[in-house]
């Protein structure tokens, strides 16, 4: 169920090369079939290499930006993504709390993949408290979640204590990304009541800038037009999963991974009656 009309929006940080970021969050709201809309918080110099430069932008035109898009196209969903600063969070939660924020999905961004730190180390603990409480649901990996609740996790089971730790930081759900551990690709989805257990087989491949990026703007994608917590993580899990196993080289590092969904596929088989458009 598409709907081109859907308003998304993903608060994050550019990423020159296209593959993480501000720029892998709008590729998969097109993909899933959301509008989206974006509020730049900080400009990387970055490549499937690596991460070279940051510059943030001022807290001013990161207020303004969120001001002028939730006056005019208030958003079914929003992302926030890499936040880089105190100042900058601080002033996210102010500006988004003049506004009905619904589902609100938090990446807490932390290091690149090529382990550039996107968020300086003062700034963990104000993640913590203004921007976790927050979210609907937040999506840490392995390393983001051992840093926020200073659990060492080697196991599922160590993903679950960690995953009831965070939840009980605020935030509605929790999907806890078992992306950096060893076998297969285990993701939990844990909320007061709900306890789910996604799971694919570990792909082996090198192209995997943007993943993170990537599941969290397909789950605000995937909420905004109307699906459930569970199916919007079932529906995310396997487009990520397709989108790792399609991923390609580009560049001369790590690259990323592609975007379509899979009913892009069926619809050349004739079943076109699944792309609804808005009228
Ligand atoms: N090799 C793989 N094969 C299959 N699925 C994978 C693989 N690596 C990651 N995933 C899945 O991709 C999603 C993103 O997980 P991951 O833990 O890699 O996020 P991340 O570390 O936040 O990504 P990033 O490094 O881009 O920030 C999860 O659903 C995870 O299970
Ligand atoms: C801008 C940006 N945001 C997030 C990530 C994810 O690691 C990245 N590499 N770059």
């Amino acid at each position: 169920m598409r709907n081109y009309k859907i308003p998304t929006l993903t608060i994050a940080g550019s990423d020159s090369s296209g593959g993480a970021g501000i720029q892998a969050d709008l590729k998969t709201f097109s993909a899933i079939g959301t509008y989206g809309m974006s509020v730049i918080t900080a400009i990387t110099a970055q490549n499937t290499q690596g991460v070279f430069d940051v510059e943030e932008l001022s807290q001013n035109i990161i207020k303004k930006q969120i001001e002028v898009v939730f006056e005019d196209i208030k958003p079914k969903s929003t992302k926030i993504g890499m936040v880089s600063s105190p100042e900058i969070i601080l002033e996210i939660s102010n500006t988004l709390k003049k506004y009905d924020v619904e589902n609100l999905v938090v990446d807490p961004v932390m290091i690149s993949k090529s382990g550039y730190s996107l968020l300086k180390p003062e700034a963990k603990a104000k993640l913590i408290k203004y921007l976790i409480p927050m979210a609907y649901i937040v999506t840490p990996n392995v390393p983001e979640a051992e840093e926020i609740t200073g659990i060492k996790i080697n196991t599922v089971e160590d993903m679950k204590i960690a995953g009831i730790k965070i939840l009980s930081m605020g935030p509605k759900y929790v999907l806890m990304k078992g992306g950096h551990l060893e076998g297969d690709a285990i993701d939990l989805l844990i909320g007061e009541e709900t306890f789910e257990i996604f799971k694919s087989k570990r792909l082996n491949r090198k192209n995997t800038h943007g993943t993170g990026c990537t599941i969290s703007s397909a789950i605000a994608s995937h909420l905004a037009l109307g699906y459930n917590i569970k199916d919007s993580v079932k529906l995310s899990k396997e487009y990520i999963t397709s989108a790792i196993e399609n991923s390609f080289d580009i560049g001369h590092g790590v690259g990323p991974v592609h975007h379509f969904y899979k009913l892009d596929e069926k619809n050349t088989k004739g079943e076109e009656k699944q792309l609804i458009l808005a009228e």
